[in-house]
C-alpha cells in the first residue's frame, strides 16, 4: 500500500472523531446562520454517529449569530460587545444543532470551555471526564469557547486551537477542520488563483506555516490557526483532516479514506497525556536560556533541566509556572512548570544544584524544571 492510502486508511478507522465546523461556513455572508447548511451536516454527523462513530462536535457562530439577533451588520471590535454578542447567540447556536440532531433522536450537550478550563490540571480532568461520559451515553457534545467570559489576554480566539485540544483531552483519532476551501493551498486561494492543494503531509512539517495565512471577514485564524491545530493534534496521535464543509456528504467521504482536502498525519509517537497538558499550555511567564550543553540533555536524553545549564533568566515568573526554555539562538525548544520564582532562579543560574542551599538559604529541588514537567516541542 502507498504512503497516502496507509494515511487515509488511518481516518477510515476512526472510532472518536472531533469535528470542527468554523465561523467562514457557519454563517450567511454574515447575516446570521446558514440554517439548511447545518441541518445538512446534522444530517451527516447523525450518520456517522449511527454507525457508531464517536462523534464531538466543536462549533462556532456564536458571536455571528448574536450580531444577527442584534442586528449588527459589523463584527464589534469591543470586547464588551462580543461577549454579549456570543452570550445572545450561543443559545440560538445550539439550539438550531439541538432541533436538527432530535430529528434522529440524537440527544445533544452544550459544552462552553475557556483556557483556563484546560490549563488548571483540575478543571481539565473534570472536563474531560464529563465530556467521556457524554460519549459514553451516546449524547453529541456541543463545544465552544466561552467567549462571554474571555478577555483577550486569555482566549483561544479561533476555535481550531480548541477543536485540538479537545482532541488532545479526548484521545481523539481524527480532528476533521471543516472550513469555506478545499483544504491547505500552497498559497491563499483567496489572493492567488493559481494555488494548488496540498493532499497529504506531517503535521509537523515546517512548511506548511509558511503558506497558510490568515482568515476571511468571518473566520478567526485563517489557515495558520488549522495548520497548528493539526500540529497540536497528532500530539495525542490524531491525524487531521481539513476540507470543504461544502462538499457533498465531506464526512462519511473523508472517513471513507477518499482523497478528499489535505491529511495531516502525526510524524511521532503520542505524547503521554501530562506532557500534551503541559504542551497545551498557552500562558508562558518567562524565559529560561540554555547553553548547549543543557539543549542537548533535554532534547537527546530527556534530562531535566539543572541551574547549571541555563545561562539568562527573563520575565516575572513564580514557582509552578510555565516557561519557556531557549536555545542560544532564542528559539523555543521546550516548556515546563519551573521550580522557582524569577528571582531566585537568577540567584542560582549557572551554579552546581549541591550549591543551591548556600546561595538560597535552602534547596526546593536540585533541578529548576523536573523532567516529568517538562516538554520537548
Ligand atoms: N494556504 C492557504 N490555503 C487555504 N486557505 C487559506 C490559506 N491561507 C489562508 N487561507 C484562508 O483561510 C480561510 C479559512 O480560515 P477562516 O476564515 O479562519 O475560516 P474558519 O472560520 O472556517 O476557521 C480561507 O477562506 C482562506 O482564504
Ligand atoms: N467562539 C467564536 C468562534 C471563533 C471563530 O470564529 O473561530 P473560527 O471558526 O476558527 O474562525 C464564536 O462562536 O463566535
Amino acid at each position: 500500500m502507498s504512503e497516502q492510502a496507509v494515511t487515509r486508511a488511518a481516518l477510515a478507522q476512526a472510532r472518536r472523531v472531533v469535528v470542527k465546523i468554523g465561523s467562514a461556513l457557519l454563517t450567511n455572508d454574515g447575516r446570521g446562520l446558514d440554517e439548511a447548511a447545518i441541518a445538512g451536516w446534522v444530517d451527516q454527523l447523525a450518520a456517522l454517529h449511527r454507525q457508531g462513530v464517536e462523534v464531538v462536535l466543536v462549533s462556532s457562530g456564536a458571536v455571528a449569530a448574536g450580531m444577527a439577533r442584534l442586528g449588527w451588520t459589523r463584527r464589534p471590535g469591543a470586547l464588551h460587545e462580543l461577549q454579549a454578542a456570543a452570550a445572545v447567540g450561543q443559545t440560538g447556536l445550539v439550539q438550531c444543532y439541538e432541533q436538527h440532531f432530535a430529528r434522529f433522536d440524537v440527544r445533544t450537550a452544550q459544552i462552553l470551555l475557556t483556557h483556563d478550563d484546560l490549563s488548571n490540571r483540575k478543571r481539565y480532568l473534570n472536563a474531560r471526564s464529563a465530556l467521556r461520559s457524554l460519549i459514553a451515553m451516546q449524547v453529541v457534545a456541543i463545544v465552544n469557547e466561552n467567549d462571554t467570559v474571555v478577555t483577550d489576554e486569555i482566549r483561544f480566539g479561533d476555535n481550531d486551537t480548541l477543536g485540538a485540544l479537545v482532541a488532545n483531552l479526548l484521545e481523539a483519532d481524527a480532528l476533521i477542520i471543516l472550513t469555506d476551501q478545499e483544504g491547505l493551498f500552497d498559497a491563499d486561494p483567496r489572493h492567488d488563483p493559481g494555488a494548488r492543494l496540498i493532499h497529504e503531509g506531517d503535521a509537523g512539517d515546517p512548511r506548511w506555516e509558511q503558506v497558510a495565512g490568515d482568515g476571511g471577514a468571518l473566520g478567526r485564524g485563517g489557515m495558520a490557526t488549522k495548520v497548528r491545530a493539526a500540529r497540536l493534534a497528532a500530539r495525542s496521535g490524531a491525524v487531521t483532516a481539513i476540507a470543504s464543509g461544502r462538499q457533498p456528504e465531506v464526512m462519511a467521504r473523508l472517513m471513507a479514506g477518499e482523497r478528499l482536502g489535505t491529511l495531516l498525519h502525526p510524524e511521532h509517537a503520542p505524547m503521554t497525556a501530562r506532557k500534551r497538558w503541559l504542551a497545551g499550555q498557552l500562558q508562558v511567564r518567562g524565559t529560561l536560556t540554555l547553553d548547549a550543553g543543557a539543549v542537548a540533555g533535554l532534547c537527546r536524553r530527556g534530562s531535566s533541566l539543572l541551574p547549571v545549564g541555563v545561562t539568562r533568566v527573563a520575565g516575572q515568573f513564580r514557582r509552578g509556572d510555565m516557561v519557556s526554555c531557549l536555545d542560544e539562538q532564542g528559539r523555543v525548544i521546550a516548556r515546563g512548570l519551573v521550580n522557582y520564582d524569577a528571582g531566585e532562579a537568577a540567584r542560582i543560574l549557572g551554579i552546581a544544584s549541591h550549591a543551591i542551599p548556600e546561595v538560597l538559604g535552602y534547596m526546593e529541588a536540585p533541578e529548576l524544571i523536573h523532567r516529568d514537567n517538562l516538554v520537548v516541542l
